[in-house]
């Protein structure tokens, strides 16, 4: 369990904070703050009405939940997205209607979740050769369907 510092913007005033729906939940929902329609093939910024400070060395994913993929064609389009724990401007949801029809984005609905992980860090290191695999240079179904 982490602790993450929320800060609720003016527009995000009455909203809930992002909650597990379950005990078991991996991410924690979180709602728009904004009414708006997508159409089909359209994206959007969409607001949450917060902003978070993630505690050094976690990042937060922002993913799409899964009832208004199947149901509807609605999905992140950058998922998982990422919170970077330095970030202090307004979580948004990149929604895009992947579907035939128009979806309407109510605020106060739940919109996507957020799941908090850990983050590596690492350093590239140019080197001259590689070491060597079995696998190789292959790839992208090298190993038959
Ligand atoms: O779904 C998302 C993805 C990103 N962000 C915010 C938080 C994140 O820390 C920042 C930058 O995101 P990212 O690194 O994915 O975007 P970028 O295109 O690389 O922008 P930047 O140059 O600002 O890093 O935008 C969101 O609010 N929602
Ligand atoms: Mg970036």
């Amino acid at each position: 369990m982490i602790d993450i510092e929320l800060q609720r913007l003016p527009h995000g005033e009455g909203l809930p904070a992002p909650a597990y729906a379950t005990d078991g939940a991996a991410g924690l929902d979180v709602v728009a703050a904004e009414d708006l329609t997508l159409n089909p093939g359209q994206r959007h910024a969409v607001a949450t009405g917060f902003a978070i400070a993630i505690p050094e060395g976690y990042e937060v994913q922002v993913r799409p939940r899964s009832g208004l993929a199947l149901k509807h064609g609605i999905t992140c389009l950058n998922t998982p997205g990422t919170i970077d724990h330095d970030y202090r401007g307004e979580v948004k949801v990149i929604l895009a209607n992947l579907g035939s029809e128009p979806f309407a984005v109510r605020r106060g609905e739940r919109i996507a979740q957020l799941v908090p992980a850990p983050v590596l860090k690492a350093a590239f290191r140019e080197v001259e050769v590689l070491s060597e695999t079995s696998r190789g240079a292959g790839g992208f179904g090298s190993t038959g369907t």
